[in-house]
């Protein structure tokens, strides 16, 4: 079976690299093609109908410095045609008013280019301020936080990956 999904990640201190490794082992390595988004560009997006994004929040509500160099050229980008799934770390504790900021910065930059979203995830069970990333009472996608509930991380990701498989038909 040819890869399907491009799993575009960037961390600073692992925890979000972890995730995406679990996640591509989980949907198989035949489906999904794992890239740090430092060796990245916007054309390497452009490639796959199907994308997965991880991006964790750093800086009071700053996406992740690799993120943040290739941001600017997602106003070039046509994501029209494409379904995108979000997922990030962050500290709902630590950073109360801007937990999960990042991907809902990207999920609002690739919506607003035609990017179809899937895997929203209920904010049930998380306590925090303030969130860019909350959509009604759902979160742009997977919630991951490694500094207060990293003993719920593997049920969440595993919950994810059914939900996501599902709405992409994979
Ligand atoms: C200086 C600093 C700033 C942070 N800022 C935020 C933030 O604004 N929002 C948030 O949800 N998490 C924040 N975090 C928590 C990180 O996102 C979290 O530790 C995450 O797991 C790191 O992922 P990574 O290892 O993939 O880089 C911050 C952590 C540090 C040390």
């Amino acid at each position: 079976m040819p890869k399907q999904v491009g799993l575009f990640y960037g961390t600073q201190t692992g925890n979000t690299e972890t995730v995406a490794e679990a996640i591509r082992d989980q949907l198989g390595e035949a489906v999904v093609e794992l890239h740090d988004v430092a060796d990245a560009s916007v054309d390497d997006l452009a490639e796959y109908e199907y994308l997965i994004i991880g991006c964790p929040t750093w800086n009071l509500g700053d996406l992740q410095a690799d993120w943040e160099n290739l941001y600017p050229d997602l106003d070039d980008a046509d994501f029209s045609g494409k379904t995108v799934a979000y997922f990030g770390c962050g500290d709902q504790v630590g950073y109360s008013e801007n937990f999960m900021d990042a991907p809902g910065m990207l999920e609002e930059k690739i919506a607003e280019r035609g990017g179809k979203t899937v895997g929203m995830w209920s904010t049930a069970g998380y306590e925090y301020d303030e969130s860019k990333a909350v959509r009604g009472d759902k979160f742009v996608g997977l919630a991951i936080d490694e500094d207060n509930q990293s003993d719920l991380t593997d049920d969440r990701i595993s919950a994810w990956v059914s939900q996501v498989r599902q709405e992409m038909g994979l």
